[in-house]
């Protein structure tokens, strides 16, 4: 069967996803195939000799003469399958028909087996997010909430999660500009967690490694989260002068419980205080393993690192298999009667985070994390 343009899509999708790389050799067949896939035969000058790469790009499509459009296409398609084959790529990367890709490489979305799949793909900043992307997650949310895919899955690429906002969003702001930039900011957070807070689908988080910040919290509006057991669940708020959002000054305390604190002795009276035990997260920056986290309540549960990716694909495939409706209802009974207040504490967090973002302690710690004095 010759591959169509969709599976040509799914193809170019995939090898942004690859996680080795391929080498030289097959970038440049790679690079040809695709060429010739979209334009033909090579038709431009040949660069000069000491041009080195984009001669040698020139070359490797020249060689394939006047090789059809579809041929190229299904070749293409056959060299990166059997790449992902070899790669371990997680195999769940079918972009959506007729899904308007992210305006940059640093969000993947793809879907297959009635699942959509939103990648984090900034391995080397850890997955860090920037403007671009909290705007790409809403699209995709967006789009996923009327596709024809029964669950969404939001995960990351490499060895983190995600390492929360990237703090370089703070820099290069003109002096008269930080109060303006702090409201777009608000703004543009309280509307990023509204949509997870509508998000209308089962949502589930593929916690694939460590967790940091807004990638954190968030996960008190997913439902079911499952996680490597290498996997860190980090809130350092405080050390960065900031304060909580994606609603879990409410979601944590909620999930977690109280923990029980005597103090005292035998012969004195004793006192027991009740502390919700989100607070050691969200105020305090304690950071949990996956196992605490999921005794706390906020992961649903741990898999070994080493059979993660295929134990929760094959438990997700199974799920998404169930029928839609009845899955998207049931999902809206449970968290309905809850949406309006998270919408009031989203607005809330967010105005709060505005005045933090304006504050001397918040600036100090950008400061030390750009100049690498800090490490968290
Ligand atoms: C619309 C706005 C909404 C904002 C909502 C409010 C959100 C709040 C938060 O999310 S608070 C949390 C912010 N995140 C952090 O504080 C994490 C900062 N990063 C780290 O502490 C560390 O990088 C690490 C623990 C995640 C990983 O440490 P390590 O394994 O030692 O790797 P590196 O530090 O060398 O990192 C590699 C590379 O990635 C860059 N990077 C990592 N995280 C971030 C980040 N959050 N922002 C920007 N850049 C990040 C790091 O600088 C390195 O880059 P380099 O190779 O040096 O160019």
């Amino acid at each position: 069967m010759r591959a169509s343009q969709k599976d040509f899509e799914n193809a170019m999708n995939q090898v942004k996803l690859l996680k080795k790389d391929p080498g030289n050799e097959v970038k440049l067949k790679l690079y040809a195939l695709y060429k010739q896939a979209t334009e033909g035969p090579c038709n431009v000058p040949k660069p000069g000799v000491l041009d080195f790469i984009n001669k040698a790009k020139w070359d490797a499509w020249h060689a394939l003469g006047s090789l059809p459009k579809e041929t190229s296409r299904q070749n293409y398609v056959d060299l990166v399958s059997s790449l992902s084959a070899s790669s371990e790529s997680s195999g769940q990367v079918t972009p959506a028909a007729d899904r308007k890709q992210p305006g940059s490489d640093a969000l993947v979305v793809t879907s297959q087996d009635g699942i959509t799949t939103i990648t984090l793909n900034r391995p080397d900043k850890k997955n860090a997010l920037t403007p671009q992307m909290y705007h790409d997650i809403m699209l995709a949310l967006e789009a996923a909430s009327k596709d024809d895919s029964a669950i969404a899955v939001l995960t990351g690429n490499g060895d983190y999660y995600c390492s929360g906002n990237d703090l370089t969003n703070f820099t290069d702001i003109p002096p008269g500009e930080v109060e303006d930039r702090a409201r777009s900011g608000a703004v543009l957070l309280r509307d990023f967690v509204d949509c997870f807070i509508d998000f209308p689908k089962p949502l589930v988080a593929v916690v694939n490694g460590p967790a940091v910040g807004i990638s954190v919290t968030l996960l008190g509006l997913f439902d079911i989260v499952y996680a490597t057991d290498r996997a860190t669940f980090h809130t350092p708020f405080s050390h960065l002068g900031q304060s909580p959002e994606g609603c879990s000054s409410y979601t944590f305390p909620k999930m977690m419980g109280p923990s029980k604190v005597i103090f005292g002795n035998l012969k004195t009276k004793c006192n027991v205080i009740s502390i919700p035990k989100a607070t050691e997260m969200l105020v305090f920056g304690k950071k949990l393993t996956a196992r605490e986290a999921c005794t706390q309540g906020l992961v649903t549960e741990v898999f070994p690192d080493s059979t993660f990716q295929k134990e929760v694909w094959v438990r997700l495939k199974a799920y998404s298999k169930l029928p839609p409706n009845a899955m998207r209802i049931s999902k809206q009974v449970i968290r309905n009667r809850e949406k309006e207040k998270l919408h009031a504490i989203n607005a809330e967090e967010s105005s709060i985070l505005q005045e933090r973002w304006l504050s001397d302690e918040c600036m100090n710690a950008i400061v030390n994390f750009l100049s690498k004095k800090a490490k968290l």
